[in-house]
């Protein structure tokens, strides 16, 4: 099992952005948010004038045996038809990842057919998970493989020069993972959770709660041992994320988060590395109801309310710009004294 000891963020320097911000050309507070989001990320880095830039945007791609309940919209081959379509750069992802100069990876780490484009980093650990409605997602040891493998691909991204990450996915299925995943961790009735993911039918809606919440009663997941969630009702591209996440936080990177999915996930690697929340940032709530429960387990506040349902990144790249705004505030702004301006009276 990969270290799951996280740095503490740098409090002083945290303090001394904040002090900076002061002296700039501008009323105290007016840049609002902008303002808080240079501070958390000049105590993420331990740099006072932060730099993340270039982005990476690391999709992990995965399948899950739960489709066979009938949870999903779309056909399982579909997960294998976006990561070609990823590679060819027609995803969404890869038109948001552009527009920021992102660098972008992508992962098979479970994909239920061969993945034979050179372009994916091929670390498959099993052909789709389980069918967590009547056996295991996968195993504790395919769970920690998968932290791992996560763990290893962004600590190798990081190191060829990426200064925020950003932790995508695709898997058709893996709203319900999520949905499970969440109850397991936060109690809460899978009702008040299950959304309609790729746009499901009202029938299938209700047959998705029934699947989340007998397979809850089935497996009697343990609330808090991330690895036996996982192993009961999670996915291998959400594992993958947790250990990408502890790779960041480790190299003191910062994270921006994206749906639901992504932030499931984040509560995921927060029980299993205390801390490592630490080092995040939400860009957007989701329109999946379940995206809430998870805020509010994490703790986190969204930078931006679109609407957006899609996954794969998407949501973190449209809102990496808000950073970029944070950081060039603090970085290029002259201040009060540089500039001549008079101060508050
Ligand atoms: C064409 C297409 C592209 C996607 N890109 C991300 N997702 C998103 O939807 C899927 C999860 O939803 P569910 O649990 O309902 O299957 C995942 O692949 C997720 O990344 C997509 C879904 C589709 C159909
Ligand atoms: O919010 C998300 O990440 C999401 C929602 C629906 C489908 N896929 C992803």
């Amino acid at each position: 099992m990969i270290d799951l000891q996280i740095p503490s963020v740098h409090k002083n320097v945290g303090e001394s952005a904040a002090n900076y911000i002061e002296t700039l050309t501008k009323p105290s507070g007016s840049l609002g948010r902008l303002e808080q989001i240079a501070i958390d990320l000049a105590k993420m880095t331990g740099n006072e004038f932060p730099n993340i830039t270039p982005p990476g945007i690391l999709v992990f791609a995965a399948d899950h045996g739960i489709v066979n309940e009938g949870v999903s919209a779309y056909p399982q081959d579909v997960t294998k038809q976006m990561v070609t379509n990823m590679v060819d750069g027609g995803a969404a992802i890869n038109v948001f990842g552009r527009q920021i100069g992102a660098e972008f990876r992508i992962v098979d780490i479970g994909v239920v057919t061969d993945v034979s484009e050179k372009e994916v980093i091929n670390r498959k650990i099993r052909q789709s998970t389980g069918n967590f409605a009547v056996e295991l997602a996968m195993t504790k040891e395919e769970v920690e493989k998968a932290v791992q493998i996560g763990f290893e691909e962004a600590t190798l991204f990081m190191e060829s020069g990426v200064k925020c990450l950003i932790i995508g996915e695709v898997g058709i299925g893996n709203t319900t993972a999520s949905s499970a995943v969440l109850a397991a961790i936060t109690g809460a009735d899978p009702a008040s959770i299950v959304g309609f993911g790729t746009g499901i039918s009202k029938e299938q809606h209700e047959n998705k709660i029934a699947v989340v919440q007998k397979a809850i009663a089935f497996h009697q997941p343990n609330s808090k041992d991330a690895i036996d969630i996982l192993s009961k009702v999670g996915g291998l591209e959400m594992a993958a994320m947790v250990g990408a996440m502890i790779a960041a936080a480790q190299k003191q990177t910062p994270i921006l988060l994206d749906g639901f999915i992504s932030t499931v996930s984040a509560c995921v690697a927060k029980l299993l590395a205390p801390g490592v929340e630490n080092y995040m940032t939400l860009s957007h709530q989701s329109a999946e109801p379940g995206h809430l429960v998870a805020i509010q387990h994490l703790q986190i506040e969204p930078l931006l309310n679109l609407n957006m349902r899609l996954g794969e990144g998407t949501g973190a790249a449209v809102a990496y710009p808000i950073l970029l705004s944070a950081v060039n505030m603090i970085k290029e702004m002259a201040t009060f004294a540089s500039a001549n301006v008079a101060e508050k009276t």
